[in-house]
């Protein structure tokens, strides 16, 4: 009897405890929800963009700026669990973009990296005014935009914008290993190895049949180019930079995108596109191949400094190797051992086909990634039949062959 009373006591307790809890949590849900509607009312009309809710066009364009900014927007972070931030933050983070916190320049502004307050290392750019005011305003939509449909490995992940006045910010992932034209030019100190070059090419053939294929409105990414391949600790490659991405063509009805302007960067343009000003993705297989070359001869696509018939790279090394002489462009960085040799003429190969004058020869992104795989598998079988030999004997990399 006493037992039964006991038992009774403790789980009235108990019911008591979870009621409280139950009670606790919607209190404070309910103080947080008030906190944020407060926040909301005093700050003006905040935009949100998120990734889940592609909702890229939502922008704020509330209260003026003081000595500190103080419209901004929301930004639900992507990874499950991690807090939402807003821009305040991250002028704080960045110290008001203090120089010691820059970490480049391109043409659309400076860069930083900053740690949000929940840890979140992130890059943020931050357009230069000089050149918003020309004609930035298009491609800075066309990069949020374009940002807020995609998610891939081998993209750079979005976090959010900021749009207001003069101001033009832009957050992304921070990627912390350099561009791939830095690794190519050695500048941080050691050669890359053809695997881990290789092993790029098929990240950036992902990335760009990821955007041709995968998405609802497929996109074409317009600027493929070595300065714009980040590369992470482990050598995986992001492609960045989609200022002047465009949405593809409806491809059942066969029409093409006529350019009003043609847009990318000079020695990666399709000849095609430039002269006729339609765009296909055709045009991004192109800069792909434009880009292999680059990979395996180390050189940049027009190098002003060469004899006339080594200015354009991809012309030269094309030449050479359809004269069979495909060994001559190998990056002299690089040991002439079978496996380079192997992986040099099946990668020019596919620069060729790449490179194609008319787009309609030229490979899908697709066909690019799979060709790739099986060039590094056949390297992987030549590399275990001759006992495990360094794919490059200069390189930095032991573990040069990854998944
Ligand atoms: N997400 C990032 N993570 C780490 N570093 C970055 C990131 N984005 C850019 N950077 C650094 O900032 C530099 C400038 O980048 P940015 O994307 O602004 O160049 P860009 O505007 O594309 O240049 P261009 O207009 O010539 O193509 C890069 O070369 C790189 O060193």
């Amino acid at each position: 009897m006493i037992c039964i009373v006991l038992l009774k006591k403790s789980l009235a307790s108990v019911t008591k405890k979870i009621k409280n809890c139950i009670y606790i949590c919607f209190r404070t849900r309910r103080y947080k929800m008030d906190w944020i509607l407060k926040e909301e009312e005093q700050r003006g009309k905040i935009a949100a963009v998120s990734n889940a809710s592609r909702a890229g066009s939502q922008r704020g364009h509330g209260s003026k700026r003081g000595t500190s900014i103080s419209s901004y927007n929301i930004l639900p972070a992507k990874e499950p669990g991690s807090v939402e931030f807003t821009m305040e933050e991250i002028f704080r983070v960045t110290r008001n973009f203090s120089p010691s916190f820059k970490i480049g320049q391109g043409g659309f502004g400076a860069v930083y990296r900053a740690k949000l307050l929940d840890g979140t290392v992130v890059a943020v750019k931050r357009a230069k005014k000089s050149v918003y005011e020309k004609h930035l305003g298009v491609e800075f939509q066309s990069e949020i935009q374009t940002l807020s449909r995609v998610e891939h490995l081998n993209l750079v992940k979005f976090f959010g914008y900021l749009e207001q006045e003069d101001e033009r910010i832009i957050v992304v992932e921070y990627v912390p290993n350099g561009t791939l034209r830095e690794h190519l030019d050695c500048i941080h100190g050691s050669v890359l190895d053809l695997a881990a070059r290789l092993d790029i090419a098929i990240d950036v053939s992902h990335a760009i049949t990821y955007l041709h294929m995968y998405i609802d409105h497929p996109i074409i990414h317009r600027d493929i180019k070595s300065s714009n391949i980040l590369l992470t600790e482990n050598f995986r490659a992001k492609v960045a930079d989609f200022g002047f991405a465009r949405q593809a063509p409806d491809s059942d009805s066969g029409m093409t995108h006529v350019s009003t302007q043609v847009k990318g960067t000079a020695g990666y343009l399709d000849p095609e596109y430039l002269k006729t000003y339609q765009l296909t993705e055709k045009s991004d297989v192109y800069s792909f191949g434009v880009l292999l070359v680059e990979l395996v001869t180390g050189r940049r696509p027009i190098e002003p400094k060469f004899e006339l018939r080594e200015r354009i790279t991809a012309r030269w090394a094309m030449k050479r190797f359809i004269e069979g002489d495909a060994i001559s462009v190998l990056d002299p960085r690089l040991d002439q051992i079978a496996a380079n040799t192997l992986a040099l003429e099946k990668i020019l190969e596919l620069a060729l086909q790449c490179l194609a004058p008319r787009r309609q020869s030229r490979p899908t992104m697709k066909r690019c990634a799979e060709i790739l795989w099986s060039i590094r598998k056949d390297i992987r079988e030549q590399l275990s039949a001759s006992n495990f030999r360094s794919f490059s004997t200069s390189s930095q990399r032991s573990t040069s062959l990854k998944e």
